[in-house]
């Protein structure tokens, strides 16, 4: 079981009202709320830059008024400089009031946004897992959702204030000269020619190729790093060195390929578009004019004040343009994660008839064409303890996680007290069914709240109860904080002590139904057997199916079941199986075990 598998069911022990909104809910829906919030962002951007353009016009109106031959107009001067300084207030006011909004929505949103796709991932059936690469669902959750929301929380406003701003500009500009207003705007007119060249499929091409070299990368880091104890264990530091370095080698082709593509284009905009460039045609166009008659020299002053401002709207398109570009594929990967279908829950839960567990005639297989288990029949009466026993790769683990409903079996029936798991609602499912697998990953959380994952308001004394079940308190009063230890930061937990904790948990959840992988590393053999006496204990109604590697185990328990090649070959009493002298009892030689 991954830690993602583990997260994953401890988290839907206790689902949450986002978690089932977010059951098939496509990204659209998802972003709509976001977007109406955000509309109101982008509004307040546009008033504060339209107000933000007052302080120009006043200057240009001043200029025109003061240059302008007779007696100065005073009423005019002072209109002019409280407008200005109105405006500079009103855009102070404005473009602070919608950055504060906008922050703190866009990191609501994230967080929202996150949140879904972590529940939509608890959905999903875990082999789906096991195909993706770690590295790039990481991506999903973490980048690609950053690089959604600037697009939603800022695009909007900049973009319509960066065309709105220079239309009011050009407006104004018209009512002073029209033919200067014209030759103003052949720097715009110069860039925007070459934006199609930005568009090239061989262009989106290249932008592609970056992406998923980068992909590339992270992943092999994170293979890397995962398995970097058992590559200096056997020396093969330098094979898993040279897939990273494949990538690396991979990604500098695809950069310089994707830099020579942008580059000469992006260049030639940037000329057209700087500050130098602007002044000059309208310097020069101006001048002639002046000196022709055809324009008052006072009249130049807006021309060089706004016409800068003119060129904002492609500039705002070539910087916004790579963002828009990486949040569409960003949207497309984050799409992809939420249309993997999860695993229906039923549309009316049925209430269970006891805690019979039977699996049917059972079918399973990770890929279609290789079947782990085939034809399975199974009775888990309530209060009996089954072990299961089979050479490795016989599907023990692939069986007993049927019964979370990790997957669903390809044919046949999994139920508990008469019901099919499908038509089990899951909260009712996670507070029948608890498991503890030998790949425990524990929450970077305090050990109180690990063990109380499936019952978050337990009281401390149930918690200590469980802990002392499953002998792990002890170890955890030597901890730094006792049960308010840090698991993963203040301390680190040995294998067998997580798993410990992880059956704390199990037995403070209580249900009538406990699966447990009995690890090799769980505890020494003391420790051990009081753990199996403790289990025994409980007893009662509970129904126990437990992957038993130890011969003790073995015979404690009520009814042996072997699997071989994913089907069963034997069951029955150990004892009883014993003396059959069959597979069983072959195996239970080959593991050491004494005849008792
Ligand atoms: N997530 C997975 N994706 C694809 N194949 C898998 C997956 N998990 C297990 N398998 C395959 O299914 C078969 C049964 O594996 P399973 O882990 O259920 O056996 P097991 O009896 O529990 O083995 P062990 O005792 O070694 O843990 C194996 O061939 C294994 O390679």
């Amino acid at each position: 079981m991954s830690a993602i598998d583990a997260l994953g069911a401890g988290e839907r022990s206790t689902p949450t009202s986002d978690s089932d909104s977010a059951a098939g809910q496509s990204l659209s829906r998802l972003l709509r709320p976001h977007v109406r919030k955000f509309a109101v962002v982008a509004i307040l951007q546009v008033i504060g830059a339209l107000a933000g353009l007052a302080p120009l016009l006043a200057v240009v109106e001043l200029g025109r008024t003061l240059l302008a031959p007779g007696p100065i107009d005073e009423g005019h001067v002072w209109t002019a400089v409280i407008l200005g300084a109105a405006g500079l207030f009103v855009r102070l006011l404005f473009t602070a009031a919608s950055s504060g909004l906008g922050h703190v929505l866009d990191s609501q949103a994230q967080l929202t946004f996150r949140r879904q796709l972590a529940a939509h991932l608890g959905r999903v059936p875990i082999g789906w897992f096991s195909r993706r690469k770690t590295g790039e669902l990481a991506k999903v959750v973490g980048e690609d959702v950053s690089a959604v929301h600037p697009l939603i929380a800022h695009a909007p406003g900049e973009l319509v204030s960066a065309f709105v701003v220079p239309l009011v500009s050009l407006v104004y500009l018209f009512t002073i000269d029209w033919r200067l207003t014209l030759i103003t705007l052949i720097p715009v007119v110069m860039a925007i020619l070459l934006v199609p060249l930005l568009m090239l499929p061989a262009r989106t091409r290249e932008q592609e190729e970056f992406d998923e070299a980068m992909g590339r990368i992270a992943s092999s880091v994170v293979e890397f790093v995962q398995g970097i104890a058992v590559v200096k264990a056997f020396g093969g530091s330098e094979r898993a060195h040279g897939k990273f370095l494949t990538a690396v080698d991979d990604f500098v082709g695809t950069f310089f390929r994707w830099v020579r593509g942008m580059s000469l284009v992006a260049a030639g905009m940037q000329l057209a578009l700087s500050p130098p460039f602007v002044l000059l045609v309208v310097l020069i166009g101006g001048t002639s004019m002046i000196t022709s008659g055809s324009l008052a020299p006072a009249d130049l002053l807006p021309f060089l004040l706004l016409g800068l401002g003119l060129t904002a709207p492609v500039a705002a398109l070539g910087h916004g343009f790579d963002d828009m570009q990486a949040a569409g594929r960003a949207v497309g990967r984050i799409k992809e994660v939420l249309e993997v279908p999860p695993l229906p829950e039923p549309a009316h839960p049925v209430a269970l008839q006891g805690h019979r567990v039977e699996l049917r005639d059972v079918h399973f297989g990770y890929e279609e064409d290789r079947e782990v288990l085939s034809g399975v029949d199974l009775v888990l009466e309530p209060g009996t303890f089954t072990a299961l026993v089979g050479p490795s790769g016989s599907g023990k683990s692939t069986l007993v996680q049927l019964l979370p409903r990790f997957f669903d079996p390809s044919q046949g029936s999994v139920t508990i007290g008469g019901v099919d798991l499908r038509e089990i609602g899951s909260r009712q499912l996670y507070r029948t069914v608890s498991f503890v697998f030998q790949d425990v990953r524990l929450l970077r959380a305090s050990v109180a709240d690990n063990i109380a994952l499936a019952v978050p308001h337990a009281e401390r004394d149930d918690v200590v109860r469980a802990a002392k079940l499953a002998h792990i308190h002890d170890r955890i009063l030597e901890l730094p904080d006792g049960y308010e230890t840090i698991i993963g930061e203040d301390v680190k937990l040995s294998g067998g002590e997580a798993q410990r904790i992880s059956l704390a948990r199990a037995l403070l959840a209580d249900t009538p139904v406990l699966v447990l992988d009995e690890a090799t590393a769980f505890a020494d053999p003391q420790t051990e057997q009081a753990i199996r006496q403790a289990l025994a204990s409980l007893g009662g109604e509970r129904t126990m199916l437990v992957i038993a590697h130890r011969p003790e185990t073995v015979a404690d328990a009520d009814t042996v079941v072997m699997l071989e090649n994913g089907s069963i070959v034997e069951r029955g009493r150990p004892a009883e199986l014993l003396a059959q002298q069959g597979k069983f009892a072959e195996f239970w030689r080959s593991q050491g075990g004494q005849a008792r």
